[in-house]
């Protein structure tokens, strides 16, 4: 958090992507200079990792899903049409090639607490971490579709509050794996007296829940963070209580920098509620970019971004479809909309469109518009700088076109932002949560901090 007498902080920058054709802006996955048609190829995401490390990003944001978007028994051709989240390919496993790629950027992924037990997710991540020598972070989801709760034998998506309590036991069971189960200096590697690991220093778990019973130990040795970079993106009540115990960063998505400043000082409020420190959090808004070297050239490339805006595409990922999943015609007035997710469009166009007729195509370009900033290099640094003063950390750059958003955004905007102070030259050494907050573990005031020595009554000889 900067005062006005210091020197600027400098922004945090990652790079929001998915493994698939068309995450966010959809439709723009038919320009021609749209890569991420091609992200089943391995080497279109290496070329995006050397070019954002080169950049000096903090990190590549995985986002995931675990199945379609709308109702399950609805019909789906507009996301298969759209591309849309489908088909995408696991980002977990992706992780894995980038890691041994790289050197300095974080890598983060997506995982959602129902996709795999938690036994089995603890392994992999510190397994990632192995390999990426401490640079992994976790995006911790409850799950958002009907159909991606069915593919993992569930009726429909868990009622809310529940789906929060899940989260609890889930992340509770890896923390005892990543923190509690081995000791340090349980690896000792001793040739000569025939000892590899400590007996005395590797414990099992004993997790008892509601959902869980994992007897430990945790099968890999401590990685170089332990446990990765915790990242959450809720922002019910729920979420935010949620965040402000457990996550390291949250990712938000405020239409402005007054809805950020709300909801990171309500979660800070939160975190020290829970024992915690408010910079034990960092905050990364989600914006996309449209730069020019003029104003005009900025102008005019929206224009041609615009002419490639799948009005279907926006509509189908906000859910607004027909009871058979059919997209509503963008004419349709929105008060003819039958669907659960129409209140909290028809509140917003009520307020913003008082003049005429609210249509559904009017939320599809909200969605386009919303988080996006049109400019020259150093009106985005204006903007950025109003964003930072309501209290965000950093930026997750959401994407038009892969790679071209980014590298344009590493070309022309980092430059002004490094004049500025706003952005970083070089990489602090050592693992994702070094480069974060200057410590490579979890802070003391962490929950996951808890189970530190909690087993070590727990000898190998029972
Ligand atoms: C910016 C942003 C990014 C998100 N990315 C994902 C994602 O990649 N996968 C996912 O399953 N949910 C994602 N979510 C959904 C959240 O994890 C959460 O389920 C959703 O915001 C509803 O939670 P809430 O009711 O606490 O607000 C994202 C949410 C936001 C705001």
């Amino acid at each position: 958090m900067p005062d006005s007498n210091s020197a600027p902080t400098p922004l945090h920058f990652n790079a929001f992507v998915m493994n698939t054709n068309s995450h966010i802006h959809h439709g723009q996955w038919r320009r021609e200079d749209a890569h991420q048609t091609e992200f089943t190829d391995v080497d279109t995401w290496v070329n995006l990792a050397k070019i954002l490390e080169a950049a000096k990003f903090d990190a590549m944001f995985f986002a995931d899903v675990s199945g379609h978007y709308g109702d399950s028994d609805a019909d789906y051709s507009v996301y298969l049409n759209e591309g849309l989240q489908i088909p995408s390919n696991d980002p977990t496993v992706l992780l894995g090639a980038l890691a041994v790629v790289t050197e300095n950027i974080g890598l983060a992924t997506t995982s959602n607490v129902f996709q795999s037990h938690p036994f089995q997710f603890a392994r992999q991540i510190s397994t990632l971490d192995h390999i990426s020598k401490g640079r992994i972070a976790w995006n911790i989801v409850t799950g958002m579709q009907d159909n991606g709760s069915r593919n993992y034998g569930m009726p429909r998506l868990t009622e809310h509050s529940e789906r929060y309590r899940w989260a609890d036991e889930y992340v509770d069971v890896t923390y005892k794996l990543w923190e509690g189960s081995w000791d340090e200096g349980a690896v000792i590697n001793d040739r000569a007296g025939s000892r590899y690991s400590d007996p005395a220093k590797v414990h099992k778990i004993y997790h008892q829940g509601e959902r869980y019973s994992v007897e430990g130990p945790h099968l890999p040795s401590p990685s170089p963070q332990r446990t990765p970079v915790l990242f959450q993106a809720g922002s019910s009540v729920s979420g935010r209580d949620f965040a402000s115990r457990n996550a390291e960063a949250v990712f938000l998505g405020a239409p402005n920098p007054e809805v950020a400043k709300a909801q990171i000082e309500d979660t800070r409020a939160r975190a020290v509620e829970a024992g915690r420190a408010p910079e034990d959090i960092k905050f990364f808004q989600g914006l996309s970019f449209i730069i020019g070297d003029t104003e005009e050239e900025a102008q005019r490339k929206l224009k041609e971004a615009e002419e490639f805006v799948s009005l279907d595409g926006y509509l189908a990922h906000a859910a607004l479809v027909d009871p058979d999943g059919r997209v509503y015609p963008p004419e349709t007035p929105l008060k003819d909309v039958q669907t659960n997710t129409r209140r909290g469009f028809t509140e917003w166009a009520s307020k913003t469109i008082t003049d005429r007729e609210p249509l559904v195509a009017d939320i599809a370009w909200r969605s386009n518009r919303s988080n996006r900033i049109v400019g020259t290099p150093e009106q985005i640094a204006d903007q950025l700088e109003a964003w930072q003063a309501a209290g965000i950390d950093g930026v997750n750059v959401v994407n038009w076109v892969i790679p071209g958003s980014f590298q344009e955004f590493a070309e022309k905007v980092l430059p002004v932002l490094r004049d500025r102070g706003l952005a970083q030259r070089e990489y602090t050494p050592g693992t994702l949560r070094q480069k974060l907050f200057g410590r490579d573990r979890l802070p003391a005031t962490h929950p996951g901090a808890r189970y530190r020595g909690a087993f070590a009554q727990v000898p190998a000889t029972v």
